[in-house]
């Protein structure tokens, strides 16, 4: 049967043969049909093959020629055009306005310095593709090294159980050998709703992983897939199929409602055991006092103020696969030849003390990897947050093409995957599918020292998280603990540490008595960390609002490379904020992040060699992107002075500054059209992402550079605000949360961006009318107009947020804004006309 199955395996849709007695016998190499694409082609010589005979497990692609040539061409064409731009401005100095003149040139000088060193890192941008059928043939699962899977959660409320269920499910069904990898879940809220969600997670694991394996189910996340409108199948018993989907969806409706119930039965169940005793305890289901939070806020069981937690919930299940049985009388479902064996899963909340700063995902992240470091130490390690669930379950094999390939597997610090959202509005209003970046910048990296960490759907090497050095620059074979007492003092953890960069070690289980307690629990405590170098060069990096692309760039400083990996159907999947100020947060936390990042010890000027020139310029892209929008916002505010006198020039001639204008920024969307081919994203994504650029550039961008001057000077941090999950997921209305307008003073200076350029259009109108339109003047001062009709054409998503439940009908708004525009002309027409004399003498100045 398997033989006549075929699955795509990758983004380039390459049919791939299962791997299987058919096609074992075929060479690998052939094994990836030569897809027919228009875009990339195989970038492999054939030499390139490691030591002896071992098999390339991916496959490298680079954009055609017929792309690639004119795509360069066009960037070096484009240069030469913007140095004529500056030397034709050098040469045409305003007289008037000097100040004007000279702050504009400042600015477009930044503009085209950081496109320059943006494009250089696109200049090679590379593919490469995992050949699972390679992987399964030449490593079978017997030699499949081992995983930690990690998942973060901070809150019940902000964000729903209903995801982190469903994530952990997905984890805990996902295709990969059972005994070969282990699921930690961390809750920074140390909630016992969390605690006992992921015990029901346990008993209905129980079920759903046998029935996804049975079945071949995709996606294995049950939210997800009893969502989906056709349930295709893949699987060898259609018969039974029906039948146990049934009862399957059955029990997980029931499993829901334990779960949406456990904050009352929780508190219920405490209410009866604190009757009369005087403890308002936040009881477990044998009546002991929960260590973590209360539901009523007390002493030592706050959300900031909790003892530390570890709980293994499913011990690690032993080598030995063990097969369901047959249906029968109080079993309706036939696991026979099924491995019903369940993966490893702990519950983590570590402990939070007045006085200690938590560090947040970071610091939650470091606990996990010293607590999983005692249990299962794989030497593997694969993050997500928690609304991010697996959606393809082979997504855990692919990273291990790029891991254990012979030609640079060794120094392969971590795997990327793409992210992937549900429930963003069909229109994606506020660019939340990310695609430019995802699909562009990202396999632009890949061709130089490897993306960035972008925070979920990332494989680690557990060694470079120990701050390890790449083999390629390690003088001597692995000496991991030379500085034990940089990892803190616990020897336990220090003995872990060589055991966790094997990678041919299998994972056994272990015997969780005293002793081990006593040490997981000293791993997690606050004060484990004091005067070590977690946070620094160690684990995840503290201190900074986004923990992500800063780990990421301590690694690639130390001369590791990464690997981008893509994989249709899409690897995993999450959630992204669709509400507008949600949204702006979110970019406010990434962006200030950034800034943090270029003024803190990881500034991508200051490492050292081992980062590859293009990649430093990459990470100085990005953590100095906000910079340059404090000019984009001037600019944009620009029009007021139009507003105020009649003529105030930038440049002068007027109009063959405009005209070089133009042409240079088309230069630059002629060629963001060649990154939308091949990027393979659509001309829509490409729109939303340049829409979305200058709603975040009017009031975001500037606004973290802000947060960071105010930093400087009085040295207080950004704070990391959780992104809000929708709530409203499974509410009748799916996009609610698009029509909620929340007014924070972040939306002011883009809505007054707005407002100034509607107004501009308005008085531009105004003032030609005035004048009569074959004047040189209305001529100028409709050319500007331009502008302000590209402004606004940008600013509509921003436009139509801001109307909330209104923004629904956009014909409102384009009824609106015509209003606007003529009361101004009219306004305009009616004061200024005939033209008064302070004016002319203005322009004879
Ligand atoms: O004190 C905290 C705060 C957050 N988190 C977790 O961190 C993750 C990311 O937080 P979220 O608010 O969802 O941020 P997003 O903006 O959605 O996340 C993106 O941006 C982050 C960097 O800012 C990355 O860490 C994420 O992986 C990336 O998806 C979630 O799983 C949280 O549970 C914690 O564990 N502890
Ligand atoms: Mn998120």
């Amino acid at each position: 049967m398997a033989a006549a199955v075929t699955r795509r395996v990758n983004a380039l849709r390459v049919e791939v043969p299962d791997g299987n007695a058919d096609t074992a016998n075929a060479p690998a190499a052939k094994r990836i049909l030569d897809a027919k694409d228009d875009v990339w082609v195989s970038a492999d010589d054939g030499t390139s093959a490691g030591n002896g005979n071992q098999p390339l497990l991916f496959r490298t692609m680079k954009v055609k020629g017929s792309i690639l040539h004119p795509y360069r061409f066009l960037i070096l064409v484009r240069l030469v055009a913007v140095a004529a731009f500056f030397a034709w401005r050098l040469e045409h100095r305003n007289h008037d306005g000097t100040w004007l003149w000279a702050t504009s040139m400042v600015a477009d000088a930044w503009f085209g310095f950081s496109w320059l060193l943006n494009q250089l890192t696109k200049l090679n941008p590379i593919k490469r593709v995992p050949d699972l059928a390679t992987l399964a043939d030449q490593h079978g699962e017997a030699i499949l090294p081992g995983i930690d899977v990690f998942v973060t959660t901070a809150d019940p409320v902000d964000e729903p159980v209903l995801y982190t269920v469903n994530t952990v499910l997905s984890i805990l069904a996902a295709d990969y050998p059972i005994d070969k990898y282990a699921c930690y879940l961390s809750d920074d809220g140390g909630t016992l709703v969390h605690y006992e969600a992921m015990t029901q997670v346990a008993s209905f694991a129980a079920l759903w992983a046998p029935f996804c394996r049975k079945h071949c189910v995709e996606p294995r996340s049950p939210e997800n897939y009893f969502g989906m409108k056709a349930q295709p199948y893949a699987g060898s018993m259609p018969g039974d199929f029906t039948r146990d989907r049934r009862r399957v969806r059955r029990e997980y409706d029931e499993f829901m409602v334990r779960i949406d119930s456990l904050s009352t039965t929780i508190r219920q169940r405490s209410d009866a055991y604190n009757n009369g005793d005087g403890v308002h305890a936040t009881r477990m289901a044998d009546g002991a006092p929960w260590p973590g939070t209360w539901i009523e806020q007390a002493e030592n069981h706050r959300r900031a103020q909790h003892a530390g937690i570890v709980q293994v919930i499913l011990e690690h299940p032993g080598c030995k696969p063990q097969l369901g049985s047959s249906a029968s009388t109080d079993n309706p479902f036939d696991f026979n030849n099924v491995d019903m064996r369940l993966p490893m899963l702990v519950y983590i909340s570590r402990e939070k003390r007045l006085g200690y700063d938590n560090q947040k995902k970071a610091g939650a992240m470091n606990a996990m990897l010293r607590i999983s470091a005692l249990l299962s130490n794989a030497p593997f390690i694969i993050n997500f947050d928690c609304d991010h669930y697996i959606n393809n379950s082979k997504a855990l094999r692919a990273p291990m093409c790029f891991m254990l390939d012979p030609r640079d597997g060794q120094n392969t610090a971590f795997v990327q995957f793409p992210q992937r959202f549900d429930d963003v509005d069909p229109t994606d209003r506020y660019a939340n599918h990310n695609r430019v970046f995802f699909d562009g910048t990202m396999l632009a990296l890949n061709g130089l020292q490897g993306p960035s960490y972008l925070g979920t759907g990332t494989m680690f090497r557990r060694v470079t998280l120990y701050g390890m050095e790449p083999p390629r620059y390690r003088v001597e074979n692995i000496k991991l603990v030379d500085n034990a007492h940089e990892f803190g003092n616990s020897t336990s953890f220090t003995n872990s540490m060589p055991d966790g960069a094997i990678q041919e070690r299998s994972i056994t289980p272990v015997l969780v008595d005293e002793g081990l307690i006593n040490d997981l629990a000293t791993l997690i405590t606050c004060a484990y960390e004091d005067g070590s170098s977690w946070g620094r060069d160690i684990g995840w990096v503290y201190n900074i609002a986004t923990e992500d692309v800063v780990t990421g760039f301590r690694i690639h400083r130390q001369g590791w490379r990464s690997m981008y990996c893509s994989m249709e159907p899409a690897a995993f999947r999450g959630t992204a904020p669709i509400n507008l100020t949600e949204r702006l947060y979110q970019v406010l936390r990434w962006s200030g992040g950034s800034l943090e990042v270029f003024f803190s010890h990881n500034n991508a000027l200051i490492a050292g060699r081992r980062l590859h020139p293009l990649q430093r310029i990459a990470y100085f892209n990005m953590s100095t992107y906000p910079i340059v929008t404090v000019f984009i916002l001037a600019y944009n505010f620009f029009p007021v002075m139009w507003l105020f006198s009649e003529q105030l020039y930038i440049q002068r001639p007027f109009g063959t500054y405009i005209a070089y204008l133009v042409a240079v920024i088309a230069m630059m969307h002629v060629i963001g059209m060649f990154e939308v081919k091949w990027a393979g994203i659509t001309l829509l994504d490409w729109c939303r992402n340049e829409q979305f650029y200058l709603i975040a550039a009017t009031g975001v961008y500037p606004t973290a550079v802000l947060y960071m001057a105010l930093k400087l000077v009085t040295g207080k941090g950004m704070h990391f605000r959780l992104t809000s999950k929708q709530t409203e997921a499974c509410s009748r209305d799916k996009f609610a949360n698009l029509y909620t307008v929340r007014w924070v003073p972040l939306l002011i200076p883009t809505t007054a961006v707005l407002v100034v350029n509607v107004a501009a259009v308005g008085a531009a109108i105004g003032k030609a009318a005035a004048w009569g339109f074959s004047t040189d003047q209305a001529r100028h001062v409709l050319l500007g107009m331009v502008f302000n009709v590209g402004t606004l054409m940008l600013l509509y998503p921003f436009a139509l947020g801001i109307m909330g439940k209104r923004g629904k009908t956009p014909v409102i708004l384009f009824v609106l804004l015509l209003m606007a525009i003529a009361a101004v002309g009219l306004l305009y027409v009616t004061l200024y006309a005939p033209y008064p004399q302070e004016s002319l003498t203005f322009l004879s100045w």
